[in-house]
């Protein structure tokens, strides 16, 4: 038996087109919505979405400036460089790509990005305000999560999901997304003692980690929906995701595909923060 495959690139299309009429108007009323991509980051994975954004955001009338600060900025750098986007009124979104360099972290640069041009939700204001329920942009991986999910039907109310991953990017936002819905929601990572005898009693497993080949056959119960966020670079310059996914293949239930899944839904849904952030007003 082989796993249903969840792919995003329907979702993505519509997400896009969308944000496209919006940027229409936006542009004719002469505000065109404008997205910053801030990179301090030599990471192949980074160099992927800035790509993927870069050229949907193209596609979609939607502005977008890479300002890249190279992979050795020092955080002050980043910072001053946050700060003068933030009071810039022709950008409107502002996305922090991670990793950052050594020294240098997210939580503490984050603020500052203005809450209302926090379009990847990386500002612990915005953080905060999700964890709470209340309105801010979530991170844009984190709530491709969830959607990916949706548009294909699958309930989460009173599932067991397995979050694989504590990122602020992706793990933690999506707990709380996922529990907003009514899941049971277990969060493992690097320390969590047998990883597979967790995530094997789960409904959903959604690998986040970052690691080629870490969700195996036994990490999946027969039947199970696997959504995979990994975003792995490989040698022959393709990508790869966190799940084995020839093994996990022959016993999931249903799988979102690397690439073709996650990926093209988190940067539609980016770029759809950037035209509601243009618009003023949040999700
Ligand atoms: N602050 C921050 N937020 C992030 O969400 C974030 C980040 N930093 N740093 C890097 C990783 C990586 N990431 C990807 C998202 C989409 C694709 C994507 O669209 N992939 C396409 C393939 C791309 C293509 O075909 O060109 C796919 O999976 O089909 C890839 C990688 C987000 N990340």
């Amino acid at each position: 038996m082989s796993a249903r495959v969840l792919s995003g690139k329907e979702l993505a299309a519509s997400i896009r087109s969308e944000a496209t009429a919006r940027a229409a108007e936006l542009a004719a009323a002469g505000t065109p919505a404008k997205l910053a991509v801030v990179v301090a980051t030599a990471d192949e994975s980074s160099a992927w979405y800035v790509r993927s954004i870069a050229r949907a955001a193209e596609k979609s009338g939607i502005m977008c400036e890479i300002v890249d600060l190279g992979a050795a900025a020092e955080p002050a750098l980043i910072r001053d460089r946050l700060a003068s986007l933030s009071a810039d009124d022709t950008v409107h979104g502002i996305i922090l790509q991670t990793p950052l360099p050594q020294g240098a972290r997210l939580e503490d640069l984050a603020g500052a990005i203005a809450f209302e041009k926090d379009v990847d939700g990386a500002n612990p204001l915005s953080l905060g305000r999700l964890a709470a329920g209340l309105p801010a942009f979530a991170p844009a991986t984190a709530e491709a999560v969830v959607a990916i999910l949706d548009h294909h039907g699958i309930d989460l109310a009173g599932r067991h999901v397995a979050v694989v991953g504590r990122s602020t990017v992706v793990g933690k936002p999506a707990a709380h997304l996922l529990l907003d819905r009514n899941a049971t929601v277990t969060v493992c990572h690097s320390r969590t003692r047998d990883l597979a005898a967790i995530t094997s009693t789960a409904d959903v497993v959604v690998a986040a980690v970052g690691r080629a080949g870490l969700i195996t056959a036994e990490h999946v119960r027969p039947g199970a929906v696997v959504v995979d966020v990994g975003t792995n670079p490989t040698e022959d310059g393709g990508l790869v995701g966190d799940v084995d996914a020839v093994a996990v293949a022959d016993r999931a239930g249903a799988l979102t595909p690397v690439p073709g899944g996650v990926g093209p839904v988190t940067t539609a849904l980016l770029l759809r923060h950037t035209v509601h952030a243009a618009q003023r007003h949040l999700p």
